[in-house]
């Protein structure tokens, strides 16, 4: 269980985390999202004890990390992957780790196998793709049996075998009753993950809920129209109460309506209609709304002024 009252982190006149509350609790997958700069590193640095917070309290199984005499044996952290001696090699990495703790050898093999590092164990890590390096980080996060795991982008640089595996495990490590929170930029892989989502946006947490409430509060369900004459279609499905938004001369979108109404609305307009897709909401569209107005460094849009 990871609980942050007040948490705050000031960098300067910069504040990178602005007294956010929240629980991540145990059983269930809590997925951590928000735009670039938004404080999810900063928030997993402090609840590791590696930032210190300017105000408020985290804490992890009841107490401040720093205060927990075996502290990989009560929360296990993939923060920097890069962050080993490259000279080493994989098992010799684990081991050391291991002995700050007095983990035997046993248990450094168990996690060598849990992570699917076998075939590469015995290599200098330096040497390491970021797959490997990612696999490698979470062998020294499982190391200590612990409760609580904090995962920031553990699948960055994974292939798609190791997205899937990496969605199974740490599936498991939450069915086993542990507290897993992770944060990654890829929504469908979120989606698929997680149970539970907090997004943060400027340093505030601007969603806290759990992933059907998010999935369900985002806008409704829009239809994809493509037809030659979608000037001609648009009146009469507004007729039938639809919004439609034209996205391209031949294509707009439909909301309000079934797709079935629309078929009906079209033919009886003899319209033709090429293209007829329902798409439904997505974790990406209610992050998209939730975290419009937070975003830091948004993508600057060239006008067509600056273009001539
Ligand atoms: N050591 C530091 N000194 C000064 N400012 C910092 C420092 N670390 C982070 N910041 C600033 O704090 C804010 C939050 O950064 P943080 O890295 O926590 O965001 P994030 O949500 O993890 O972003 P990303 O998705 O890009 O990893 C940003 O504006 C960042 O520039």
């Amino acid at each position: 269980m990871i609980e942050a009252q007040s948490l705050t982190k000031r960098y300067g006149a910069k504040t990178a985390v602005d007294s956010i509350d929240f629980t991540v609790r145990p059983g269930r997958v809590t997925g951590f999202l928000g735009p670039n700069g938004a404080g999810k590193s900063t928030t997993m640095r402090m609840i590791v004890g590696l930032d210190r917070p300017s105000g408020g309290v985290v804490r992890v199984n009841g107490k401040a990390y720093v205060r927990h005499h075996a502290p990989l044996r009560q929360v296990g952290a993939l923060l920097d992957a890069k962050a080993v001696h490259p000279g080493r090699s994989a098992r010799h990495h684990l081991l050391a780790v291991a002995a700050t703790h007095r983990i035997g050898a046993k248990r450094v093999d168990e996690v060598i196998g849990l992570t699917g590092l076998e075939p590469v164990a015995g290599r200098r890590v330096g040497g390491f793709s970021l797959g490997m390096g990612q696999r490698l980080g979470l062998a020294v996060a499982l190391l200590g049996d612990p409760a609580t795991l904090i995962l920031d982008e553990p699948v960055n640089g994974l292939d798609p075998d190791g997205v899937v595996w990496l969605r199974g495990l740490v599936r498991r490590l939450a069915v086993e009753g542990r507290t897993v929170f992770l944060s990654s930029h890829l929504m469908s892989e979120m989606a698929q993950t997680a149970d539970h989502v907090i997004i943060l946006g400027r340093g505030r947490v601007v969603a806290d809920a759990p992933m059907s409430e998010i999935v369900a509060g985002a806008e409704g369900d829009s239809v994809q129209v493509r037809s030659p004459q979608a000037e001609h279609l648009t009146p009469l499905l507004e007729a039938e109460g639809a919004t439609v938004s034209r996205a391209e001369a031949d294509l707009i979108s439909v909301t309000g309506l079934a797709a079935a109404r629309i078929a009906e609305v079209a033919a009886g307009a003899r319209v033709v209609v090429h293209e007829l897709t329902p798409l439904t909401r997505s974790l990406e569209d209610a992050y998209m709304a939730l975290t419009r107005d937070e975003v830091e460094y948004r993508t600057m849009q060239t006008s067509p002024e600056v273009d001539r």
